[in-house]
């Protein structure tokens, strides 16, 4: 559908008379893997906050023809949007398989929730493909590991059938292979969705970015490809001017 992207104009975002984010404006369609950069305190989460519905803000956001401001959390989850955040909310004495489920019955009746299944739903089978648990269906989330847990968190929202998926450092603390596991997913689940992710770690950004989005002091500082923003001298002063503050690995 041609409207199947997110929009973002004049997004503000003040708290207590602080502006974190200041008429940003945002456009990613459908099948991007837009990544939101800049230096501590730019205002990226402060943006998907906004985006979710957990923080008030003033402008206009819009998803698939939706406007979601106003609106409380979990009626935006129902418009398709899916979040996760630093720290994993995966039920950890549950299974793999019924923590996708309790999520997959988000989206069913109480009646068909009671009914007991034989099988393991279609939405939930295709979800353990795609984030690669298939094998741990009856592991305890609590003992995956870090990485593990992430993915399940992103299967939770494949299979409540989140569109616009917003991801805050879904790769902190994860091994150089989950990493890169990770990135793949990202990019196979982003053919048919639009991805945002908030990241600090450049060489994950480098390597799966489709599209980058450059925030400083909560404004736009820079936008395109992952070349034409490292190219970008606004982006470079930015970062070398924070890069003494910066963790290893932050210069673009
Ligand atoms: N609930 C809040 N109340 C007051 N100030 C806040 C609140 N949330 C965020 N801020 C401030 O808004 C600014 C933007 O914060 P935000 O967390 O969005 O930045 P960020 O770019 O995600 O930074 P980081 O990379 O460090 O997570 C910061 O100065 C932060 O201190």
């Amino acid at each position: 559908m041609a409207t199947d992207y997110l929009e973002i104009t004049d997004l503000t975002v003040s708290f207590d008379g602080f502006i974190a984010v200041d008429t940003v404006n945002l456009t990613v369609l459908k099948s991007d893997l837009r990544f939101l950069i800049g230096p501590n305190g730019a205002g990226k989460t402060t943006i998907i906050d906004a985006i979710s519905g957990l923080v008030p803000s003033t402008g206009s956001i819009e998803f698939a023809g939706n406007h979601l401001q106003g609106k409380k959390v979990h009626k935006i989850a129902r418009l398709g949007v899916g979040r996760t955040f630093q720290t994993s909310t995966v039920f950890e004495d549950l299974t793999v398989l019924q923590n996708l489920d309790i999520a997959a019955g988000a989206h069913r009746t109480p009646l068909t929730l009671l009914r007991r299944r034989s099988a393991v739903p279609e939405e939930v089978t295709a979800a353990l493909e795609t984030i690669g648990l298939t094998g741990q269906i009856d592991t305890l989330a609590g003992v995956l590991s870090h990485g593990q847990k992430q993915w399940l968190e992103i299967g939770m929202l494949l299979v409540q059938n989140a569109q616009l998926l917003l991801l805050d450092e879904p790769v902190a603390g994860m091994s150089h292979d989950e990493r890169n596991a990770t990135g793949e997913l990202l990019q196979r689940i982003s053919t048919e969705r639009t991805v945002v992710i908030v990241e600090h770690d450049m060489d994950f950004m480098r390597s799966f970015a489709k599209s980058v989005t450059v925030l400083a002091a909560g404004k736009v500082l820079s936008e395109g490809s992952v070349a034409e923003v490292q190219a970008d001298p606004r982006v470079q002063a930015v970062y070398l001017g924070t890069a003494a503050a910066a963790p290893t690995g932050a210069e673009i």
